[in-house]
């Protein structure tokens, strides 16, 4: 398991509770050496004992050496760099499984497009984990569902084998496409969720960015191949709702201070470290889908909040007052 955030520790628990031996690696030794000493991961996950068969290391190759299964569990942004320097010590014929949910700045690509690409592997050694997923519920052992994607089904379903247990129920999809658009696009419309309630808005706004937000969502998965099933299921609807409801998440959090009128830099500090992927995601996403004519009202608006200091206020008003249509077009 390559990161130990919160989702990174989280998943690993996961791993490890379904009866599956677990190396994580830390990037800072000095929470490898903690979760040795007293198996926590005090900043992290900071109530959760993690079990005897989950060993901390912030040695990459050691935590690399003969897995079957590479977890990458690092931010988006981020993974590719990650990915280069782990490269030359990927186990021969182990799977490569993004818990990352974002698409790349610049190259506009999906996180098991850049694994493919960094990692030289072909698609059907990738796979991708996405679901209504938050870290703490899941590390307090709350049950949840899942799904993990991969084109070869058989891999897909020895990692199902893999975090199964008591709390966690994984389902198997071949729909990468759709997994991936599914958790990245959520990030942002949880972003507008939140800045919807840092305004005042009750439960109608919500449901109505929900709802509008996974149709731009369904849209920009049918222009990229994406099972329209896929997005109406726990990669898609499942982890939305769960995103743009929960005070847990990152994203609606961010959303919220902004809502209240926090500049994004203030929000950013308040994150204390911790990655709210819609805020650079929004900009990827819209890029794509300008590149290919899809149009995705919520998601530009996000992006012109948070980086080209439209006021909330104003994107509201904005989406209001778009030219009418039907709703299904
Ligand atoms: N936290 C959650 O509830 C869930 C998160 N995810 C996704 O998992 C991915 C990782 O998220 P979290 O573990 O929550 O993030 P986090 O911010 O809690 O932790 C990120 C981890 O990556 C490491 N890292 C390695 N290289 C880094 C770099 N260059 N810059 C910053 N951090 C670096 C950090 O040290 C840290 O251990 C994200 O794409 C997120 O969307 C998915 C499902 C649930
Ligand atoms: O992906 C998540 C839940 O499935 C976590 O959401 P945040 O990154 O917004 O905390």
């Amino acid at each position: 398991m390559m990161g130990a955030g919160s989702w990174g520790t989280a998943f690993a628990k996961v791993l490890a509770d379904s009866g599956t031996d677990v190396v994580l690696w830390a990037r800072r030794p000095e929470v490898a050496d903690e979760i040795t000493r007293s198996r926590v991961n005090s900043g992290y996950l900071p109530t959760t004992v993690l079990p005897p068969n989950l060993v901390a290391t912030a040695d990459a190759g050691k935590a690399l050496d003969g897995a079957r299964a590479v977890v990458l569990g690092v931010p988006s942004q981020t993974l590719r760099a990650n990915l280069a320097r782990w490269r030359s010590a990927l186990p021969p014929d182990s799977t490569l499984v993004s818990l990352a949910k974002g698409v790349e700045l610049g190259t506009l690509k999906r996180m098991s497009e850049v694994i493919r690409e960094v990692a030289e592997v072909p698609e059907d050694r990738v796979a991708v984990v996405s679901g209504p997923n938050l870290a703490k519920e899941i590390a307090a052992e709350q049950p949840t569902a899942t799904v993990i994607a991969c084109t070869d089904h058989d891999r897909a379903v020895e990692l199902q084998h893999a975090c199964s247990n008591a709390y966690f129920r994984p389902y198997t999809n071949v729909d990468v496409v759709g997994c991936e658009l599914g958790g990245a696009c959520k990030n942002v419309i949880a972003l507008a969720c939140g800045m919807a309630a840092g305004l005042g808005f009750g439960d109608n706004t919500m449901a109505s960015i929900i709802t509008r937000g996974l149709a731009e969502t369904a849209r920009l998965g049918a222009a990229l191949g994406a099972d329209p099933l896929t997005l109406a299921g726990l990669a898609g609807l499942g982890d939305l709702v769960a995103t743009c409801a929960s005070p847990l998440s990152r994203n609606r959090s961010f959303g919220e201070r902004l809502g209240r009128g926090d500049t994004v830099a203030r929000a950013q500090e308040a994150a204390h470290g911790q990655v709210a992927e819609g805020v650079k995601s929004c900009s990827s996403i819209r890029e794509l889908a300008a590149r290919i004519g899809v149009d995705m009202p919520i998601t530009d608006g996000v992006h012109r909040v948070c980086h080209e200091g439209l006021d909330p206020r104003a994107l509201t008003a904005a989406l209001l007052e778009r030219e009418r249509k039907a709703e299904r077009q």
